[in-house]
């Protein structure tokens, strides 16, 4: 069914224009395309030559959800490693370095530091996510970093994923994040469920290090190559 907006403003002018669509359905692209398409890239990467972690993953999706049935949403919760292996990605890789812009809308006090009015804020993220005080070997991949001892996801208020943010934080913050997580939850686990990622025959594959990453706005992946081998 399509509907047409015929609301304007005092002036006349439509509240919905061809315009604003245009936009809207950019920005989604823009902001919701090349961010997941990076993850993943990032994650896929590190696990074609890390073989016990491909191998513990895809355990854990054979022990939940089995090679009978596609993986669903309701799966998330009984996937610990796989969450964390996702989170984990989102932290390392950080590869919105710095977030959107903001101003303040008020004089406000951050870390007692008083902060006019009007002034811009740059949200820092990298350092956010690799400091050694939130995050213990910030610059290792570490894909249990999530897990508490139980092998469960530390909850959302455990101070460790109060301090990931790759999503930004408050009123602004990302509105594709629960998007986001879910689709790369279905991803990962159809593909762990479907085929094993290996090292290419023919070329040499080097661990994935943060410098397998262009500088830029949104950071993009350099192009490397794998191999996919059918499960059974
Ligand atoms: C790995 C995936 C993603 C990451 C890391 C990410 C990160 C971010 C960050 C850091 C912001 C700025 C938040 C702030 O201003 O503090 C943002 C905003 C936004 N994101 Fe995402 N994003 C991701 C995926 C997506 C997806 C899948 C969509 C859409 C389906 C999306 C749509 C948006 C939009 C529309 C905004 C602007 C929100 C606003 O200004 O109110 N993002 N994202």
């Amino acid at each position: 069914m399509m509907a047409k907006v015929t609301e304007t403003d005092k002036d006349g002018r439509p509240l919905l224009s061809s315009v604003n669509v245009k936009a809207a359905l950019l920005n989604l692209v823009s902001a919701g395309y090349n961010t997941t398409r990076v993850t993943l890239l990032s994650l896929v990467h590190i696990l074609a030559t890390r073989p016990e972690l491909r191998k513990l993953l895809q355990t854990e999706v054979d022990n939940v959800i089995g090679s009978n049935r596609k993986p669903t949403l309701r799966d998330i919760e009984n996937c610990s490693l796989i969450e964390s292996v996702l989170l984990e990605t989102l932290r390392y890789i950080s590869h919105i370095p710095l977030s959107v812009f903001h101003f303040t809308a008020d004089d406000c006090q951050i870390n007692g530091y008083t902060i006019q009015k009007g002034t811009t804020i740059i949200p820092n993220l990298w350092t956010a996510h690799h400091n050694d005080k939130d995050f213990e070997h910030p610059y290792t991949f570490i894909p249990d970093r999530f897990l508490d001892k139980s092998g469960n996801l530390v909850t959302a208020t455990d101070p460790l994923r109060e301090s990931l943010m790759p999503f930004g934080v408050g009123k602004r913050s990302c509105i594709g994040e629960v998007f986001d997580i879910s689709r790369m939850f279905l991803f990962l686990t159809t593909l762990m469920q479907t085929a094993t990622i290996e090292k290419p025959d023919s070329e040499n594959l080097v661990e994935f290090g943060l410098d397998d990453l262009n500088p830029g706005l949104v950071m993009h992946s350099k192009p490397y190559k794998i191999k996919f081998v059918m499960r059974q």
